[in-house]
């Protein structure tokens, strides 16, 4: 169950539209949502639905052309950027780190900005190295070229988490990983979600990821909301064609009317459609 820390929600879309220049169709349209603090929301549509711009809105790396953002109440057309961005995490598949800083230094990169002392960042690289289930003797001095794809995305993840955002926007963070990776990525977030209360938005266009992580899932199409639900009434009560047609996928795993276990452990039951 998510943490309900505080009353305010972490995340409020109102009333968002954006389109790109010279973009025949709005990347996303009149999208109103409200995330409360500790959910974990996975965002999941096809390619080209919007799910990257919704999560670039979140933290000013794209301003809506209508609309308003509120991060933790706040309307962020108010908040200079890379304020904004301190208290943020983000994590994307290409992981953007740093290729001639090490593993530790890439990690330490907004703790320093932010002026913590030199022992409380090496303490803190070596707490989030040993998170992820990276060794910190062996992995702190190597630089991301000297790891696996899957070590760089962990390392990603680490540096998201460093200066303890209550807030993660995670874009297709475990995409271009073998399952079994994949899949112990999942676990850690899973853990991480429980033991933190943090408010979590994945991207992602795998519905069985989404369906094992989520508190609840958006789904987008062509920039339009069609779904923002639990996983299990989504199952149980799709909303639109697109839902359904997204849903196949997990036809053969989720059968209408078995229940079946996700990540959390809870029951998700899916009637006939
Ligand atoms: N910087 C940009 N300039 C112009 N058009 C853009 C830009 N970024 C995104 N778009 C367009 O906006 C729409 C939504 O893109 P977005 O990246 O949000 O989709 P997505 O759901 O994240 O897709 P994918 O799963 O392929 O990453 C697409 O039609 C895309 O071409």
């Amino acid at each position: 169950m998510p943490t309900q820390t505080d009353a305010t929600p972490a995340v409020e879309f109102l009333d968002v539209s954006k389109r790109f220049p010279g973009a025949a169709e709005a990347a996303l349209s009149h999208v109103s949502l409200s995330i409360a603090a500790g959910e974990l929301v996975c965002v999941l549509g096809t390619s080209g639905g919007g799910k990257t711009t919704l999560i670039k809105l979140i933290n000013r790396l794209h301003d809506p052309d209508e609309g308003v953002v509120r991060v933790d109440g706040r309307d962020i057309s108010q908040v200079d950027p890379v304020e904004l961005r301190r208290g943020i995490g983000y994590v994307i598949q290409q992981t953007g780190l740093f290729p001639h800083m090490t593993v530790a230094q890439n990690i330490a990169c907004v703790p320093s900005i932010l002026g913590w002392d030199r022992a409380r960042i090496d303490a803190r690289v070596d707490e989030l190295l040993n998170l992820v289930h990276l060794e910190p003797g062996e992995f702190r001095d190597r630089y991301p070229k000297q790891l696996s794809g899957g070590q760089q995305q962990r390392v990603g993840l680490a540096r998201g988490l460093a200066a303890e955002p209550k807030l993660m926007l995670l874009d297709e963070p475990f995409g271009a990983l073998d399952a079994i990776t994949r899949t112990n990525l999942q676990d850690e977030l899973l853990a991480l979600h429980r033991d933190s209360g943090k408010t979590f938005v994945f991207v992602t266009h795998d519905i069985s990821e989404a369906l094992r992580l989520a508190t609840k899932i958006l789904v987008l199409d062509r920039g339009v909301v069609q779904q923002y639900a639990t996983p299990s009434e989504i199952l149980r009560h799709p909303a639109t064609p697109f839902v359904r047609e997204l849903l196949k996928a997990v036809e053969g795993t989720v059968r209408a009317g078995e229940a079946a276990v996700d990540g959390r452990g809870r029951s998700v039951e899916r009637s006939g459609m």
